[in-house]
């Protein structure tokens, strides 16, 4: 279990970043969800001790890791947004060099990477080098390493980045197997990818949780309220306007029909995200 507490980051130019963030996350797959510049990388790096908040606390499984970061970075898989420069080294040796980093055993370590290189099926490029990789072999290299020795905490910032649609299947597979007795947190602006994977997942805006907890529980206060419909409703609050087959499609939170031909649907992560956004504007 991942425990926050009235954690806050202001950068150096001003910005507060992360105002007083309290949450609990659960074993198995989390959610973060927000909107550009929300603060959800901030918060995941300093989730992952890459760096210090200026207060609050985080107890990961009972360890206090602001105050003892080495003790979390043995039992930690980080994916960040994006990878700085690879040395010309092959996948294979990449991730040999980052094993002996996370000291993982070295009896193990062959037959460790030999089962990730084919969980993220990079098995027939383990000899390429990264620097020669495309998009969504880089992101799936980004993936083994974050899984090498096991980690107890999977921390993923859009991981399916560049992932053509088989692949995100498979990671999304993989994913779920993985949090079966892992906490693993999962940042994307797929809402979908989101409800889909995970049983739990907080909302962020302005560096400010907005709410978290259980995705039923979340959708729960928009249940009967959300209506669809093909002509732009003439009242209630615009959830979202998106296509299907190239038509419109809207949907409203309103306490009736909004419109004669409106028709009640069931709500989704999806509505309570935009809810929130456009409650902002409303
Ligand atoms: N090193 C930094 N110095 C100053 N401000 C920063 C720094 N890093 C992030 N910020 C600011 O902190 C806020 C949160 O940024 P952050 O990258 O955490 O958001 P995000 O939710 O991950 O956004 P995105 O979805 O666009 O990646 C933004 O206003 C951003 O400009």
């Amino acid at each position: 279990m991942l425990t926050v507490k009235n954690l806050n980051k202001t950068y150096t130019d001003g910005t507060h970043a992360l105002k007083n963030i309290t949450l609990t996350f659960p074993t198995g797959m989390v959610g973060l969800l927000g909107p550009n510049g929300a603060g959800k990388s901030t918060l995941m790096r300093t989730l992952a001790c890459l760096q210090p908040p200026d207060s609050g606390t985080v107890l990961f499984d009972g360890i206090d890791i602001v105050a003892h970061p080495n003790a979390l970075r043995s039992q930690l898989g980080y994916l960040p947004q994006s990878f700085g420069v690879y040395p010309h080294l092959s996948c294979r040796q990449l991730l040999k060099h980052i094993a002996s980093l996370k000291k993982v055993d070295k009896n193990k370590v062959d037959a460790q990477i030999s089962s990730l290189l084919s969980l993220t099926n990079l098995t027939a490029v383990a000899n390429k080098a990264v620097t020669q990789f495309s998009g969504g072999m880089r992101q799936r290299f980004g993936i083994a390493q974050a899984l090498l020795g096991n980690p107890k905490l999977i921390i993923l910032d859009e991981p399916t980045a560049g992932l053509d649609p088989l692949e995100r299947q498979r990671l999304h597979s993989l994913l779920v197997k993985i949090s079966k007795q892992t906490l693993v947190l999962l940042s994307t602006h797929i809402v979908e990818d989101i409800e889909n994977l995970c049983g739990h997942a907080a909302i962020i805006m302005h560096g400010e949780i907005v709410d978290s907890g259980e995705i039923p529980n979340l959708i729960a206060p928009l249940q009967g309220k959300i209506w669809e419909s093909s002509l732009q409703p003439p009242c209630g609050m615009l959830v979202s306007e998106s296509y299907h087959f190239g038509k419109d499609v809207w949907r409203v939170y309103h306490h009736e029909a909004p419109c004669s031909e409106a028709i009640s649907r069931d709500a989704t992560l999806e509505d309570r995200y935009f809810y929130e956004l456009n409650k902002e504007q409303y």
